[in-house]
């Protein structure tokens, strides 16, 4: 199975022009990150995986690359496959937060995702509000497949209970990359409405609406859901060389 040959896909010059801006410092969101022949290409890589590669929860699956994180640790030094890096790790080093500045991994300890989390959302199907914890680099980056879906922002209150409405709203399109940071990540959950189809959209009420590839496809303020597939790039913070230190432990004295 060969990859596409490379679209033209055009990017933002830089992170600045794709800025989420009714939203707190930092989110940005490009609706054609990728194209139609890649998201098919990278969903049929997700499906031919091995089966023992998905871990089956309730109501959704999810598959991690190159593996499963162990006490906040990748302990696989194995670089992520090709079908992950290439075009969505290159695409997302390529462009500078401002023009002339670095990518928005540069600062981080690998200076690069190094993990991928895919998670499939059937109809009906979401994820739980919640923080992403104090394991990876806090910029997470989501590349959308298959269908639109609202993630929802909250803000714990005061007393540390979760306020049950959401702050925000944003509508991640099909083939669409939203990048969330600082406070984003640290002060504010995120999570998904089980839901078949998500209603009141508008201008007024997602905060990326501006940014959308079709917002006339919502105008009636619904859409209803098919399968949404997620992959979520990251830096793990601690790599544990495991491999390289067994290798050592086996070597004559
Ligand atoms: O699928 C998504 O967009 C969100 C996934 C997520 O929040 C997570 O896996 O931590
Ligand atoms: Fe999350």
């Amino acid at each position: 199975m060969d990859p596409p040959p490379s679209q033209a896909i055009r990017l933002p010059a830089s992170l600045d022009d794709c800025r989420i801006a009714s939203l707190p410092p930092s989110a940005y969101y490009i609706a054609d990150f990728i194209s139609e022949e890649e998201e098919q290409f990278i969903l049929r890589k997700i499906e031919t995986a091995p089966k023992a590669r998905w871990r089956q929860l309730t109501h959704r699956r999810l598959q991690t690359w190159p593996s499963d994180l162990v006490k906040n640790t990748l302990l696989d030094s194995q670089p992520l496959p090709e079908w992950l890096e290439q075009p969505v790790v290159s695409r997302l080093l390529s462009i500078p937060l401002s023009e002339g500045k670095p990518n928005i991994f540069e600062p981080s300890p690998h200076g690069r995702p190094n993990h991928v989390l895919i998670n499939e959302y059937p109809p009906n199907t979401g994820i739980m509000p919640h923080k992403d914890g104090s394991a990876y680099y806090p910029v997470v980056c989501t590349v959308s497949l298959g269908s639109s879906i609202c993630l929802n922002l909250y803000k714990s209150k005061e007393d540390g209970a979760l306020d049950p409405e959401p702050v925000w709203r944003i509508l991640q399109e099909p083939r669409s990359l939203l990048i969330t940071t600082a406070d984003l990540y640290t002060e504010y959950l995120h999570g998904i409405d089980a839901l078949s189809e998500d209603v009141n959209l508008s201008e007024q009420t997602v905060a990326n609406w501006h940014l959308l590839r079709s917002p006339s496809l919502y105008q009636d303020g619904r859409y209803e859901r098919q399968t949404r597939t997620s992959l979520t790039f990251r830096d793990v913070l601690k790599v544990s060389k495991l491999g390289n230190k067994l290798g050592g432990m086996f070597k004559r004295p």
